[in-house]
């Protein structure tokens, strides 16, 4: 899937640790303003895969494309230069600075790498804040925040970076459903107004159905499917992966 839409292109990427080979032979794509889910049951290699995408983890095999440029082996610095910007499971923000001195630190990332003007921080900054709906929250400090919104303030951060790909991991746990929701509504702003691509590694499934163009499902390592929502829940080869998991396809 080589042409102009394909912002992220992953072939044949493997990772061996020791004995263990966690990933075997992936290939994955993610177009400009696609929403793609990346799912697959517990050890499948979603965290490996995601590590590999974003420089976290070398690969043993495979290259790695963002933007037309290659990132196999590359720093996550260097991706994040190159528009691909995660979160962490466990929160990405210092947890003793304010939630707008926080998103500041995702701004000045998106000046420093080009993408967002100097001029413009300011703005950036207010954009993020009012977007992941923490406005009455920006002078607040991060570890006094309830957890639902320091999830949103990892997002908020990545955001202000102004990335082409937006990787988040696990961004919806321990969140209710009405933070799901608005989660949920937030992304597809960041898609429809911003244009921007996200790639999800969630458990949440009911989620990950509801707001991805395109899922990947990885099982002993190895991609056994890829397709649309509800290509995904009708496939049998899916629901065998899951077999003897709690899920909710
Ligand atoms: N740094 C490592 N060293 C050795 N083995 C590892 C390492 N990281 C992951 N693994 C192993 O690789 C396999 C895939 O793990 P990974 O964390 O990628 O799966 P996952 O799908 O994200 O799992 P979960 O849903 O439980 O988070 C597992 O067997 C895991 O134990």
């Amino acid at each position: 899937m080589a042409d102009g839409k394909t912002l992220l292109s992953g072939r044949n990427l493997s990772k061996q640790f020791k004995g263990l080979l966690a990933v075997s032979g992936v290939d994955i794509d993610i177009r400009r303003g696609e929403i793609v889910g990346l799912i697959g049951p517990n050890g499948a290699g979603k965290s490996t895969t995601f590590n590999l995408l974003s420089g976290f983890l070398a690969p043993t095999t495979g290259t790695l494309t963002i933007a037309g440029a290659d990132m196999t082996g590359a720093s996550p610095e260097r991706i994040s230069q190159q528009g691909l910007v995660r979160t962490f499971q466990h929160g990405s923000y210092l947890p003793t600075m304010t939630v707008r001195d926080n998103v500041l630190i995702g701004a000045l990332g998106g000046t420093r790498n080009g993408r967002v003007a100097r001029g413009e921080q300011e703005r950036v900054i207010a954009q993020a804040i009012a977007l992941f709906g923490l406005s009455d929250h920006a002078n607040a400090v991060a570890k006094n925040l309830p957890h639902g919104l320091q999830r949103l303030l990892s997002m908020a951060i990545a955001f202000a970076a102004r990335p082409q790909l937006i990787c988040y991991d696990e961004p919806l746990t321990g969140l209710n459903q009405t933070e799901v929701a608005e989660t949920l509504k937030v992304y597809r702003r960041l898609k429809s107004e911003h244009g921007m691509s996200m790639l999800l590694v969630e458990h949440n499934m009911r989620a990950v159905m509801a707001i991805c163009d395109r899922i990947y499902v990885l099982h002993h390592g190895e991609i056994i499917f890829t397709g649309t929502p509800d290509e995904v829940k009708t496939s049998d080869a899916v629901l065998k992966a899951y077999l003897g998991e709690a899920h909710d396809l």
